[in-house]
Parts: structure tokens; sequence; C-alpha cells
């Protein structure tokens, strides 16, 4: 990717911006070009003590960065790698449906799932899909059909919905939800345990419908259906899949299939009918609400100034905080008892984007890409791990999210939720000296080299770096608007280091050797092995 605008051309088939990654010659390595090496050394000369107040603010959602790496410069140097890198391009070639997915061939296109401007190229296919999945769900209210709904996939096609049924149906949902994505037989045992056949929905959630586990899964429902004494198991089972033959390799007809488009990637897919789930449990107002505060943060990636623009500067602190001071993970904190299943959605966003090691060009990357990305809500995170983000060895940024106004009328309770988030950033920013502690431990240990010895133990050595971000409250569209946020967070980070966030090779070599595996303890003939896997296939089979 190169900073100057050949770096793109026009489609001649669609007209979008599409750029060239086989550049020739390919640009620099990133860390050979002078714009990295003025972003790195900004990034050393920097100040971490929250002396400048510095809040973005974009639709639904204000983030601090206050306590972060700033200056002046290092907000220059930024704006400058940023141009280097190509990144007005190739946000237009995302936001126009170039092909951005340059290993796949294909556009990353989830924002015109969620976009109202009738003149995308897909609006049409996009908006007949939504009014499709609306009308189911219009037509089951009426009709009260089904109590119980079951969703089967698996990653991209379960966190998305998982995350926000949960958040926003904390106080109850329509109807009985249901997530089965994992193969272990735990999982849809579970899942079906006490429903009503008679009144069960399944949605069997696959792009490729391809995977595994979630064709597993879907035949021991189809099963359940049967022994259940249903007669017309298709009106029990809906897919959503851009493969409409696999669906009906299942017995699913086409008038019970969704779809979705080779252009929506897994991770990126809560937008289109994979959002099913979210409408039949929440209503089609609430999924609607999801795509326009999605929709509302495209707008704001797309116009507004690189200082102003918040995945912009969340992408660029997290480059100072990967490649320039070396944290390797990224903590999610989420505090909202709701957002539970916020940190798994972005650990699939977040490292199956950014879990790369080879630039679009084929080269080895040249610095540290994708963090690992954790977390638990707080405040049970704070006595879980939280000891280690203040006194381990390695210092983890932590992005805290948390929402301003509660949904809950305990108001105490809030007020200590917010307390406790604040707290917690304080601490790791502000640190405790031992010159602090000295005399507080003296006041009630009287032998000095035993209250010097303690004071050593209770020291926090601060100018550990977060970021909050906060919500006025819980909404679909904030909710959307956060997701968003990340997304072109993640997608930013991409295009500074020079890699593809939208392909995912390192998943299909063990979902291989999986399948080999599975013949053998099946009786097949026996495959070369390490000897611990030889050693373990011998035994199980
Ligand atoms: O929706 P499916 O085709 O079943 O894929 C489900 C998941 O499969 C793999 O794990 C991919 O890495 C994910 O990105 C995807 O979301």
């Amino acid at each position: 990717m190169s900073g100057s605008n050949d770096a793109v051309t026009a489609d001649r088939n669609t007209g979008a911006t599409t750029p060239l990654w086989d550049a020739n010659p390919a640009p620099a390595p990133l860390a050979d070009t002078q714009a990295w090496r003025q972003f790195v050394v900004s990034a050393q000369h920097a100040d971490l003590t929250a002396a400048t107040l510095r809040i973005v603010k974009a639709p639904h959602v204000a983030v601090d960065l206050s306590a972060q790496a700033q200056s002046p410069a290092l907000m220059a140097a930024g704006e400058a790698l940023l141009l280097e890198r190509g990144f007005d391009p190739a946000r237009a070639c995302l936001l126009e449906g170039g092909m951005a997915n340059c290993t796949e061939a294909r556009p990353a296109w989830h924002t015109a799932l969620r976009s109202a401007d009738a003149s995308l190229r897909v609006a049409d296919q996009v908006a007949t899909e939504r009014e499709r999945v609306r009308n189911f769900v219009r037509r089951a209210d009426a009709e009260g059909r089904y109590k119980h709904v079951v969703n089967i996939g698996i990653g991209g096609s379960d966190w998305g919905p998982r995350l926000v049924v949960s958040a926003l149906g904390n106080a109850g949902t329509r109807r009985e939800m249901r997530f089965v994505s994992n193969i272990d037989g735990h999982a849809i045992e579970s899942g079906l345990l006490g429903l009503d056949p008679l009144h069960t929905l399944f949605i069997v959630s696959s792009k490729s419908f391809n995977t595994i586990e979630t064709l597993r899964n879907a035949e021991r429902a189809i099963e359940w259906l049967r022994a259940g004494g249903v007669q017309d198991v298709n009106a029990h089972m809906v897919a959503v899949t851009s493969n409409v033959a696999g669906a009906a390799k299942l017995g699913i007809t086409e008038d019970h299939v969704f779809k979705l488009w080779d252009w929506a990637g897994g991770r990126y897919s809560v937008w289109s009918s994979i959002g099913l789930p979210i409408a039949l449990a929440l209503g089609v107002e609430t999924l609607d609400g999801l795509l326009q505060g999605a929709a509302e943060m495209d707008a704001h990636f797309a116009s507004a100034p690189i200082s102003e623009n918040a995945p912009v500067q969340l992408a660029l602190t997290a480059l100072v905080n990967r490649n320039v001071f070396g944290y390797p993970s990224l903590n999610i904190a989420a505090y909202d008892a709701r957002l539970t299943n916020l940190a798994p959605y972005l650990q699939q966003l977040d490292m199956e984007s950014l879990g790369k090691s080879v630039d679009v060009y084929g080269r080895p990357v040249s610095v540290p890409t994708g963090s690992l990305v954790w977390g638990v809500s707080g405040t049970d995170a704070q006595h879980t791990f939280f000891q280690w983000l203040h006194q381990g060895t390695d210092p983890t940024p932590v992005d805290f999210v948390v929402c301003r106004e509660a949904d809950h009328t305990f108001a105490e309770h809030h007020r200590l939720l917010l307390a406790n988030c604040l707290a917690q950033r304080e601490a790791l920013l502000r640190g405790k000296s031992f010159d602090t502690l000295l005399p507080e431990v003296a006041k009630t240990e009287s032998d000095p080299e035993r209250a010097a010895w303690l004071a050593r133990h209770k020291v926090h050595p601060g100018g550990r770096p977060s970021t909050l971000l906060v919500l006025p409250r819980l909404t679909a569209q904030s909710l959307g608007a956060l997701l968003a946020l990340y997304e072109h967070k993640v997608f930013v980070q991409g295009i500074v280091w020079g890699i593809n966030p939208f392909d995912q090779w390192g998943v299909e070599y063990g979902k291989v050797l999986a399948t080999g595996i599975a013949e053998e303890l099946n009786g097949g003939k026996t495959k070369p092995h390490d000897v611990s896997t030889a050693h373990w296939v011998d035994e199980w089979k």
C-alpha cells in the first residue's frame, strides 16, 4: 500500500476505488518508512500523565484518551503516518465496496448492510433481505409463533446476536432465546433442555453452511423435532446463509433462507440477516436501532477530521501501545454486567482480523501486529485479575466501557459501579510510590525495616494507560455505534500495518486436521502425526 493516490484505481466493473495490492515495486516495509520512525519517536516523547483532558466525541460514544500517550507532535506524526499508509483511499475503498479483502478478492462491505444510501450497488438486495427479516418477525409476533428460539451458529454467526440479545435483553426477551455454538454435545443437549418442539424455531446461521459444528448441531435439532412429534420440520427451521444449496441439503427450503453475501465477512455480519435472533428476541425496532447507530458511526468515520475521528484515534493509540511501548495485550473492561459478551465479541473481531504475520504484499510484517484481546466485565474483573494489571510485570492497556445512566432503579449500585470504574483507571495511571506508602505503613508498623519491606510490596508502578468509552446509556443505537467504532479501529490498524484484516486463513489448517483425526477416531486409516497426537488418537479410537 502506498501513500499516493496512484495506489488506487477505479474498478471497471463497480466504479469503486480499489487499492493496487500488487503495486510494483511494493512500497517500503512500515518499519523502514520515515513516517513510522517519526511516529515512534513522537510517542516515546509523549506525555502519559493525563495532564490534558482529551475526549473525542463520536455518535453515542465519548472516547476519553486522556490517560494515553499524547502530545501535539504525536498527533501530527499520526496524521502523517496515515497519509503515508494511504489511509484516505483505503477508507474510500472500504466504504465504497472496493476490493478491501484482497486475498479473497472481494469487498468487505459491512457498512452497506446498515447504510440508508439507496444508491449503493447492493442497496436493493440488502433492503430486500432486511424487509424479509422484518416481515418474518412481524408475522411471528402477530401470530404469537415460537415461544423458544435456538440460534445454531458459531464465530461470527453467533457472537454478534449473542452479545446484542444478552446486552439489550437483560431485563427480558419476547421469546426464550438460546445460543448453541459448540460441537461439544453438552452444548446442544443443554440448548434443547426443557423446550417444547412444537413451539421452537431453529435458526441455522452459517455464512458458508460448511461449518461442521453448525451442521452437526442442526442435524441433532432436526432429529429432536422429529422425535418430538413435529411433522413439518421445515416450518421450525430457517437458515441464514450465502449457500442456499447447502441449506437445501438439510431440507431447509429457499423461502426459509435469509441470504447474506460473500462480501459480508463473518465477524462483521451481525448487521445482516444474522441479526434475525435480535429481532425475534427484542423486536424489529431494536435491530433497526442497532443498524442506525452503526451507520451514524460510519458517517463519523467517513468524515470527521483525523484529530476528532474516534476510530482513527483509538487505532493510533493502539499502535503506540503495541508497537512503541510493546504491550502485547489489550484488556476490555466493560463496567456493565449486560456487556459480558463484549470481550469475546471483540476478541473475534480484533484477533481474527489482526492476527497476521504477512503484509498485503506477501512479505513478513516489519513490526508486531494484533494484540491479545481479553476481558471480563467489571467489577468482577477487579476480583479476578486486576491485581495483575496493577502490579504485574506486563503493563497492559485497558479499554473501560461504561454507561452514564443505568436502566435499573438501584441508584447506589450505579454510583458504586461508576466510582469503581474511575478508581481503577486512576490507580493504573497514577500508581502509588514507595515514598507515599512508607509513612502510611509506618503508622501501623513500628519496625522501620519491616515497614519498608511491606511498603515495597504495596507499590503500584502507575503509568499504565487506559481509554474510557462512555455511552450515555445502553441502547440499540449506542451498542451499534460502539461495535462499529471497534470495527473501524481494527480496520485502521490493519491499514497502517499493511495487513488484510478481512481474511482468516489461520483458522483453516486446524479444521482440516480435525477432519482427518475424526476419521481416524472412527476407525479410518492411520495418518502420520507427532508422537503425542499419535498416542492419543490410538488411545481414543
Ligand atoms: O458462518 P460460518 O460460515 O459458519 O462461519 C463461522 C466462523 O467460522 C470460522 O471460525 C471463521 O474463522 C469465522 O470468521 C466464522 O465466523
